[in-house]
C-alpha cells in the first residue's frame, strides 16, 4: 500500500521547457547584479558564495569570478546546492513582480490535490532548491499549490542519482520505503530510489518511450491508475 508520494519536479510534475527557457534564462539575466547587489550584506547570500569559493578557489572579494564560475554552471545545468540556492532566491523577485508563473501540467495539478485529499502524503524532491519548489508550486499556474504538500528535499539532503539520499529522506519521514512511490523522469533517480527499496513511477512527458525498458507513465492518469490497480488504498 503506498501511503507517500515522493515527486521530482522538471519533467515530471513541470516542463523541462520551463525550466530551461524560463527559469535558468532569468537566473542567467539576472545573476551578475543579484550577486552584485547582495554580496557585502546578505548572510544567506554570503554563505552560499563562500561555499563557491571554497570549493573553486575563486576568491570570495573577486566578485565577476564567482558570477563567471555561476554563468558556467548553469550554462552546464550542474546541480550544485550553492547555485541552486541562489537561483531559488533570485527566481522569488521574478514570480513576486509577475513575470511568469510556476508551470505544473494540469493533470499534474489535478492529481496532486486528489491524492493529498485521498490522505496521502506528498513530498517533493528536487535539484531545485526547497525555496524555489515551493515559488514553483506557491505561484502556479494552477494555483497555488503547496496546501499539497507536507514537506520538501533539496541537494542537501544528497545527490538525486545516489541511494542514500533516498534512505535519509525515508529515515527523516520515518517510513517503509515499500510505502513510498517516487516519480521521476530520469531513471538514474528511480533506480537510485529502488536501491533503498521505494517503488517508482517513470513519467515521460514528451515524445515516445525507449520500447523494451520499464513501463513509462505520460501523465499524472496514469500514475493514478497505477495506484489503484497495484497499491489499492
Ligand atoms: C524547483 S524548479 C527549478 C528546478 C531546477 O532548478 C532543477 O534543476 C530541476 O531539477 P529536478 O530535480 O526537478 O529535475
Ligand atoms: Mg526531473
Amino acid at each position: 500500500m503506498i501511503r507517500v508520494i515522493l515527486t521530482d519536479i522538471e519533467g515530471t510534475t513541470s516542463s523541462i521547457r520551463f525550466v530551461h527557457e524560463v527559469l535558468f534564462p532569468y537566473s542567467a539575466e539576472h545573476m551578475a547584479e543579484f550577486v552584485r547587489e547582495y554580496h557585502d550584506d546578505d548572510v544567506e547570500v554570503r554563505e552560499q558564495l563562500k561555499a563557491i569559493s571554497d570549493s573553486t578557489g575563486v576568491a570570495m572579494d573577486d566578485v565577476d569570478g564567482l558570477v563567471e564560475v555561476l554563468q558556467q554552471w548553469i550554462k552546464d545545468d550542474r546541480k550544485e546546492t550553492p547555485l541552486k540556492a541562489l537561483q531559488g532566491m533570485l527566481w522569488e523577485q521574478g514570480y513576486q513582480h509577475g513575470h511568469f508563473h510556476g508551470h505544473v501540467y494540469p493533470d499534474a495539478a489535478h492529481y496532486l490535490k486528489v491524492w493529498s485529499e485521498r490522505g496521502l502524503r506528498l513530498y517533493v524532491y528536487s535539484s531545485g532548491s526547497v525555496k524555489a519548489q515551493k515559488l514553483i508550486f506557491g505561484f502556479s499556474e494552477e494555483g497555488d499549490l503547496t496546501p499539497c504538500f507536507s514537506g520538501y528535499f533539496d541537494t542537501r539532503v544528497g545527490a538525486k542519482r545516489e541511494p542514500e539520499a533516498y534512505q535519509a529522506i525515508i529515515e527523516e519521514l520515518g517510513v517503509d520505503p515499500k510505502t513510498v512511490l517516487f516519480l521521476s523522469d530520469v531513471e538514474a533517480e528511480l533506480e537510485a530510489a529502488e536501491a533503498v527499496g521505494i517503488r517508482t513511477a517513470w513519467l515521460v512527458r514528451e515524445g515516445e518511450a525507449p520500447e523494451g525498458g520499464r513501463p513509462a507513465m505520460s501523465n499524472f492518469d496514469d500514475v493514478d491508475t497505477l495506484l489503484r490497480e497495484c497499491f489499492p488504498l
